[in-house]
């Protein structure tokens, strides 16, 4: 189980928050992804992915990073997250409207993340990525919903049997289906547990 943040938009953030993730995290035996979406050169993205207020690589054990500045990117996080024995996901392809993570920029982010598999441990994409016998990237897809198909904002929702049956992605993010106005989190929760579940085991019957 995973648990995503996105942290910088915490309005009370402080370290006592931090500790009582980790906290939750032990107990409840999930990990923590911060959802920060890196897109500077290399000398930036280390600084704010060790630094600042946040200190995100001491606490989450996972990060994404977009492929736009090239792998410079990925060198510096990599100088940061490697000695703390964390991993990197790339975001090959979102799942917003008119995204333009398509065609030859996500196959050149698919070829950074071949040449860093130390710290490139897979990709938020909307389809299972790898391509050879050894590669064992995760495929982790956001933009699932099981009531709606957008937001209003462009994002474009699909249901976890899509995703995980039809795309062959491994895990399923899942935001305001679950947490949404209105809705029972805990209700929600089981039963997109639940559809990513039976999806997955679907998949493997094949
Ligand atoms: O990197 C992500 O997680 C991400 C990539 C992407 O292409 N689309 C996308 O929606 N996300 C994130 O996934 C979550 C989706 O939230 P909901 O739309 O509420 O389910 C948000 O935290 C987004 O920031």
């Amino acid at each position: 189980r995973l648990f995503q943040t996105h942290i910088d938009i915490v309005d009370d953030f402080d370290q006592d928050l931090i500790e009582q993730l980790l906290v939750l995290a032990k107990k409840h035996d999930f990990m923590i992804f911060e959802d920060r979406k890196f897109a500077d050169i290399g000398n930036t993205v280390k600084h704010q992915y060790g630094n600042g207020i946040y200190r995100i690589a001491s606490w989450s054990d996972i990060t994404n990073a977009h492929g736009v500045p090239g792998e410079g990117i990925i060198t510096g996080l990599k100088e940061v997250g490697l000695p703390l024995g964390r991993g990197l996901l790339l975001l090959a392809e979102m799942s917003s409207k008119g995204a333009l993570t398509y065609g030859e920029y996500t196959t050149q982010t698919i070829e950074m993340a071949r040449r860093n598999q130390d710290f490139v441990m897979g990709f938020i994409t909307q389809r299972c990525i790898n391509e050879h016998p050894d590669e064992d990237f995760i495929a982790m897809s956001p933009g699932i919903g099981l009531d709606v198909t957008g937001d209003g904002l462009g994002q474009q929702y699909r249901t976890p049997r899509q995703v995980i049956v039809e795309s062959g992605c491994d895990l399923i993010i899942v935001g305001r289906g679950i947490y949404g106005k209105g809705r029972d989190v805990q209700a929600e929760g089981r039963r997109y547990q639940e559809a990513g579940w039976s999806a997955y085991q679907e998949r493997i019957s094949q």
